[in-house]
Formats: structure tokens, sequence, C-alpha cells
């Protein structure tokens, strides 16, 4: 295990280990391997990699990716800026160039067009040819490129060209075990350890109930959600409502299920 000193250690964003999903991350930098990071919504991936970018000393540049990404926007463009045209750098040439640490958060959801410029950085050659200025960049050292995706709903569809998957070392992340998941709810939120004992029993009940129900079961982040709400001041039944059942359903006969787990765990809260 690395040492860190107390200054860095202080700076480190959060985060509760699941397995030996830092060790892995660690090792793929210092192999300059590109990184898929899978898992269902709220699970801890961009904590993940927000830890780990401090852990590394790299510079972190994040990208949620949208339907209409395209490669011009990770790589950047000319704008007229006082009548002259100037190049800027997109969040991914920036990256290249600084040694950074680049995620790009759902990945799926870009343009197609953007894989043409991740392939050559996710290989071997590490290269990314920025077409407009007629430059070609070698990636800096600490360069790593990061991406993630939530294997459920459409995405499935989508889902990855198979030679897009096979330039990176794939890990797969979970919802956390129970233990590592009342630790998160508890220092994430502040509240005590029989409130995160607490919801994460509702946590287990509504996965069991809700995997084959809805698109998407109540995440880690809900969790800490409701603890927060808790912990403001909000009773733990009312703040379960809120910040987990009506978050995962619109659909009435769902979420009288749901509700009746919420009481059957959390009672009048
Ligand atoms: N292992 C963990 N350590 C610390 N906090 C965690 C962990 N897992 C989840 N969390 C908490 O849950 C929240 C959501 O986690 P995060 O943003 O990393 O999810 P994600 O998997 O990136 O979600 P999405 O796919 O929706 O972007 C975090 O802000 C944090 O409060």
């Amino acid at each position: 295990m690395e040492m860190h000193s107390a200054r860095q250690l202080q700076e480190l964003p959060y985060y509760e280990a699941q397995g030996e999903e830092c060790r892995l991350f660690e090792h793929a930098h210092t192999s300059r391997l590109p990184l898929l990071i899978k898992g269902p919504t709220g699970c801890g991936k961009t904590r993940l990699v927000e830890h780990m970018a401090a852990r590394l000393g790299r510079p972190l540049i994040t990208v949620s990716c949208h339907d209409d990404l395209s490669a011009a926007d990770l790589v950047g463009r000319h704008l007229i800026q006082g009548g002259d045209t100037r190049w800027f750098d997109g969040p991914l040439t920036r990256a290249v160039r600084e040694g950074a640490i680049c995620y790009l958060d759902e990945v799926v959801e870009a343009r197609k067009d953007t894989t043409v410029v991740l392939h050559p950085l996710a290989d071997d050659r590490r290269m990314l040819a920025v077409e407009r200025t007629g430059e070609l960049l070698q990636a800096a050292p600490g360069f790593m490129l990061v991406i993630s995706y939530n294997p459920g709903y459409q995405n499935l569809l989508k889902g990855l060209k198979p030679s897009t998957r096979q330039r990176f070392v794939a890990l797969g992340l979970d919802y956390p075990a129970p233990a590592v998941e009342r630790a998160i709810v508890a220092a994430e939120s502040g509240c005590t350890d029989a409130v995160a004992a607490q919801l994460v029993s509702l946590a287990q009940a509504l996965r069991r109930l809700t995997a084959q129900d809805l698109e998407e079961t109540v995440s880690t982040r809900l969790l800490v959600m409701a603890a927060r709400l808790h912990r403001a001041g909000l009773a733990l039944l009312p703040a379960c409502r809120a910040a987990i059942i009506d978050a995962l359903t619109d659909e009435a006969d769902t979420s009288a299920a749901l509700h009746e787990v919420l009481r059957a765990v959390i009672g009048d809260g």
C-alpha cells in the first residue's frame, strides 16, 4: 500500500472500498491502461475516480456524456473571440496535454463519432489526433482514460462496440455489501450507526422486491440523501418516502408495494 502524507489524506475524497478496486485502478494507471467502470447508478463509480485521482496525484477532468456530445466537444473547436478565430482545447485534449485522468461518465450516451478519437487513445498508441489544428498529440505520462457505464435499462441495447470494450480493463461495481454501505451512509450523512443500519436494511428489502419491477433499484446515493434529510430534522419515515420511494417510481401499484416495505422496516420512523 502506498504511503500518503497527512495533508494528502486530508484532501482525499472519502471512498469506502467494496473490494480490490483501488488496487486495480492504481495498477491500471501504472500500466497505462484505460479503465471501464460499470455499475448501476449511485453505486460509487464517480467517487472512486475522484478518490483515486487525488490518491495518484493527478488532475481529474470529468465529462458527463449526453446524446448530443460530439468528438468536437471532447477535442476542442475554433471560436470567434474579439474578431479573431481562436482554438480552444476540449476536456479530452486538456487531459492528454496535462497528463490528467479524463473521466467520461455514461460514455454510451455520447455520439458515435467520439469513438474515432477514443480508440487511438485507448490502445498502445495513446495518441490524440486534433484534426482541426493538424496536431497529433502523444498523451502525457500520467494521462488515463476512464469511462463508466450503467449496464441497466436501455444501455443493454445501446451497449458499447466490442472494438471499444476490448481496449479497456473492466471493473464491475455493484451496491456495496451491508457493512460497507452502513459505513458509507453514516460517514456521508453524519447519521448514527443505528439509523444507517435501518436504512441499509430497508435497501436490502427494497432491492429484493424491486429487482423484477423496476429498471433501477434504490442506490447508495438515495440512502445517503434520506439520511441527510433525517439528520436535518425530518422523521425517518417521511425522509425515506421523499428520498427513496417517491424517487424510485411514479407507478401507483409499485409505490404501494414499496410503501408497505417501508412501513414494515422503518415502522413509524
Ligand atoms: N464506496 C463509496 N464510498 C463513499 N461514498 C459512496 C460510495 N458509494 C456511494 N457513495 C455515496 O453515494 C453517492 C453517489 O455515488 P457516485 O456519484 O460515485 O455514484 P455513480 O456510480 O457515479 O452514479 P451515476 O452512475 O449515477 O453517476 C456519493 O456522492 C456518495 O455520497
